[in-house]
């Protein structure tokens, strides 16, 4: 069964709270990876730049500030996470669009950016998303992804897992008011490839000079990458 409409009923129902829980689970961390996303999206000048699974918005607000001529697109399925993104950024012109991932309503190669910020672990193939990410973004187009990722065997393994399984699904009860919810975030952590696997995805797609960088103790990865 897809994962797809499940997900969509998870943030419809947190995405009041979101924000909040964000900030707190990350130690106010969030925004600075969300910095680096579209630092490395770079400026596409007069161009279009999508922000896909965009929530309540920050990457494409970030976008809107950073690249004052660029058009920026903020989409996703979640109406109730968009409508909280249209409420924050109502005084900036960025355009709000309901779209699935899986099936881009947009011509080919319009994009000379797509970011996004902790899809690819809520779809079911993400090979099949990064091949419609490359379908719409122009020859020299730019991809970039931040998501968790699964903690590497270290000594820090048994304290980042305790935190997983039981500091986040908590958090999410006492601030989302949705221990489930924040569940899903620890196990689909945990299930997601690892961040070499995943660049190896992007390759799959077509993108060239892969890259990515890992934070927070190396649950945090940032991938990129070219359309060749
Ligand atoms: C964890 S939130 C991230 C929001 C935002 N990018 C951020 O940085 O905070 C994940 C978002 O992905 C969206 N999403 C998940 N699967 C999707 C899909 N197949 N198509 C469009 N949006 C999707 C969800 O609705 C949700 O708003």
């Amino acid at each position: 069964m897809s994962k797809g409409p499940g997900v969509q009923r998870m943030f419809d129902a947190i995405a009041g709270r979101y924000d909040l829980m964000n900030r707190t689970m990350t130690l106010g961390q969030d925004q600075r990876w969300r910095r680096f996303v579209v630092a490395r999206a770079g400026d596409p000048g007069r161009g279009w730049v999508l922000d896909l699974a965009t929530g309540t918005g920050d990457i494409a607000a970030l976008l809107r500030r950073s690249y004052p001529d660029a058009r920026v697109i903020g989409a996703d399925f979640s109406r109730n996470m968009l409508a909280e993104a249209r409420r924050r950024f109502s005084l900036q012109a960025i355009h709000w669009q309901a779209c699935d991932a899986n099936r881009l309503p947009f011509a080919d190669q319009v994009f000379e950016a797509v970011t996004f910020g902790y899809l690819l672990r809520n779809v079911d193939d993400s090979l099949r998303v990064m091949r419609e990410v490359h379908r719409v973004l122009r020859p020299g187009g730019r991809v970039v992804c931040l998501d968790t990722t699964p903690p590497a065997d270290n000594l820090l393994l048994p304290l980042l897992r305790l935190y997983f399984r039981y500091g986040i699904p908590l958090l999410g009860k006492m601030i989302a008011r949705d221990a489930s919810a924040y569940s899903y975030l620890t196990g689909s952590t945990m299930d997601f490839h690892d961040a070499e696997t995943l660049a190896g995805i992007f390759r799959e797609a077509g993108f060239i000079t892969v890259g990515y960088r890992k934070f927070m103790l190396g649950t945090i990865g940032i991938h990129w990458g070219i359309r060749p």
